[in-house]
């Protein structure tokens, strides 16, 4: 529970939940949110695509829910604006992207940067990008797993804050494997999402990572949306 100067001091936190398809990481975090509703709520969920099935997770725990199709605008970054727009009237503490399938822009990353989480399905930095469970088999590893980590410019670069390993099988098919990865997935993120709203996890630690990786470096994104 986190330390209160006052009782006046202390204000729930709110978190948003992007998605794009099943969101079973959402549903993780809705059930973990539930038992744990004295540190959090979640003020709304967000999907680029219409027919993610998450949002009906959303509403099916009647939370908010919200699309914003990144196919009806004219760029990227029109699309980061509406979005960023959207968290902003929320009063949002963390960004929580849970299967969220969309490249974000510099000036997105760094509006939320410190304050927004990815989950990836695999050990970073090995295989940023898509497609990681096909990769790590056919590349024949026998380790797999996940990671949990602040978001920057750079894709699947930021600060890694929890990864969780796991065997990969001699009969593992891709979707073998994502199954497996998504039992620890389901542990692992609301476990995180907790450490943040109780004040335990910050980039306050990482001026220098951040002045050096951050602010200096601009990614460049392919502008086609
Ligand atoms: N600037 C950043 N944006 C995003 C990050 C990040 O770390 N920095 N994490 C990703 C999540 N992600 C992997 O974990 C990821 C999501 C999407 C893609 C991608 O290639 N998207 C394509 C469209 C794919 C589709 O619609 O199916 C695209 O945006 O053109 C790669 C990695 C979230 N964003
Ligand atoms: N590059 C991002 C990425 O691939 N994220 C992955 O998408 C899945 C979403 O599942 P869910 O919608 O059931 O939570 C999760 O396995 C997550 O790690």
């Amino acid at each position: 529970m986190p330390t209160l100067s006052s009782s006046s001091d202390y204000r729930k936190k709110r978190i948003a939940v992007l998605i794009s398809g099943n969101g079973s990481n959402l549903q993780a975090i809705i059930d973990h949110q539930q038992q744990h509703a004295e540190l959090y709520e979640i003020a709304i969920v967000i999907s680029n695509r219409p027919q993610a099935f998450g949002l009906k997770r959303a509403a099916d725990a009647h939370i908010e829910q919200k699309v914003i199709d990144h196919t009806e605008f004219d760029s990227r970054e029109a699309f980061d604006a509406e979005l960023q727009k959207l968290i902003d009237s929320h009063q949002i503490d963390l960004v929580v992207l849970a299967g969220f399938m969309r490249i974000l822009t510099q000036d997105f990353t760094r509006h939320y940067l410190g304050r927004m989480l990815n989950i990836h399905p695999s050990l970073l930095p090995k295989y940023t990008g898509l497609n990681t469970h096909t990769r790590a088999i056919e590349a024949g590893d026998k380790e797999h797993g996940l990671s949990i980590h602040f978001v920057t410019p750079e894709l699947d670069g930021g600060p890694v804050i929890l990864q969780a390993k796991l065997e990969i099988g001699a009969d593992d098919s891709a979707d073998s494997l994502a199954e497996k990865v998504h039992r620890l997935e389901h542990l692992a993120y609301p476990q995180v999402v907790q450490w943040f709203v109780e004040d335990r996890l910050s980039l306050k630690d990482n001026h220098a990572w951040l002045d050096q990786n951050c602010l200096q470096t601009p990614v460049e994104f392919n502008a086609d949306i």
